[in-house]
């Protein structure tokens, strides 16, 4: 029988959490191999100890991979890369990977951002990409630890545009076997621009604030400015015809609420740990430059942007 195997890149909160679902379900399948990539620390320690996964849903958070290599030239023939770096990583990533895709790979990209298929695209030409986006909250403990909290983890995945005639179910499957709650569709891009709105609005808000996106939700001020960032959003959905649902800002709101209440955002714990490197170009930059290039004023992304650059955040 072939082997499937399975290459997941970046064991922080999203890899971390479906690369430990996958290994755990696979290591002692023969059928199905499972390889991380880690760096540095989170390597040393994932190859000594395990990936450690802190999850009420998980009984054993021990989880170990069959292969673990720091850089992607280690890996021999990979059938599915499952991509789980942040957006600043991406075009290295994809770099590295161009000269090991075939025309069969499959490539999973499980980011926050609507334009993560275009980009990859612009590096790798062959293989199948699956436009995707990806609802959990997980997060980086400690390198090799990653903790999770609340619902399940969801990934919803779409069609390739340019190879419609791809049907991924084989793989899929193996998802679900693995636990992993995976809803493909014909066109994923609705559903992504609907997480967009989500967590662009609530990531930009939490981040200011250093508040939950429970708070966002309930005080008054941070709910008003979340609404402004949707709107602005929104005029840009519209203008690029994008089809999403007329109540999406209710819709989005709701959503919110579905969280634990004390639900961190990813960009809230990179901007208020003070990190280097974080993804406000990805949430309040690209609905700035979207605003310029379609002439739609986006006053308030633009505010939050700069209170933001400008250490405003509390
Ligand atoms: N965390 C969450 O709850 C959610 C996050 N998302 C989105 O998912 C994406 C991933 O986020 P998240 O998992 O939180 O990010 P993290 O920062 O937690 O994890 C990214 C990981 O990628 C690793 N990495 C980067 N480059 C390489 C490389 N060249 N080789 C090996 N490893 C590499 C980083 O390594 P190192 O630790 O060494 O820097 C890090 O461990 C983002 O777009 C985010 O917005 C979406 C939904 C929920
Ligand atoms: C809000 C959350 C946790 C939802 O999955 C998220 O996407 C993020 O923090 O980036």
């Amino acid at each position: 029988m072939k082997t499937t195997e399975f290459a997941i890149i970046g064991l922080g909160g999203v890899g971390g959490y479906f690369g430990f679902k996958l290994a755990q379900k696979y290591t002692a399948d023969s059928a199905i191999n499972v390889t991380f990539i880690a760096r540095e620390k989170t390597y040393e320690i994932v190859k000594e100890n395990g990936l450690t996964l802190l999850s009420e849903a998980h009984e054993d958070p021990i989880a170990r991979p069959d292969q673990i290599f720091k850089t992607v030239a280690e890996l021999g023939h990979t059938d599915v890369f499952v991509i789980c770096v942040k957006e600043y990583d991406l075009e290295n990533i994809c770099n590295q990977l161009k000269d090991k895709i075939k025309n069969d790979t499959v490539i999973l990209p499980l980011m926050n951002g609507v334009d993560i298929y275009e980009r990859i695209r612009k590096i790798i030409t062959n293989g199948i990409v699956l436009p995707s986006c990806v609802y959990v909250a997980s997060h980086i403990k400690e390198k090799g630890i990653v903790e999770h909290k609340g619902n399940p983890g969801k990934i919803i995945a779409g069609k390739d545009p340019e190879h419609p005639e791809f049907d991924p179910q084989g793989i899929v499957d193996l998802f679900k076997n693995a636990s992993i709650d995976i809803d493909y569709k014909e066109d994923s891009f609705p559903a992504i621009w609907s997480k967009y709105f989500f967590i662009a609005s609530f990531g930009l808000v939490s981040a200011r604030y250093n508040k939950s996106i429970g708070q966002v939700n309930e005080e008054e001020e941070l709910h008003q400015r979340a609404l402004a960032v949707m709107q602005e959003i929104q005029a840009i959905a519209v203008r690029k015809e994008i089809d999403l649902p007329e109540d999406i800002i209710e819709q989005t709101f709701q959503k919110a609420a579905s969280f634990p209440f004390q639900t961190p955002t990813s960009l809230q714990l990179d901007v208020q740990s003070g990190k280097e490197n974080t993804e406000l170009e990805l949430f309040a930059g690209a609905i700035i430059a979207y605003g310029k290039q379609l002439g739609i004023p986006v006053p308030e992304t633009t505010d939050i942007y700069n209170e933001i650059k400008n250490g405003m955040l509390v």
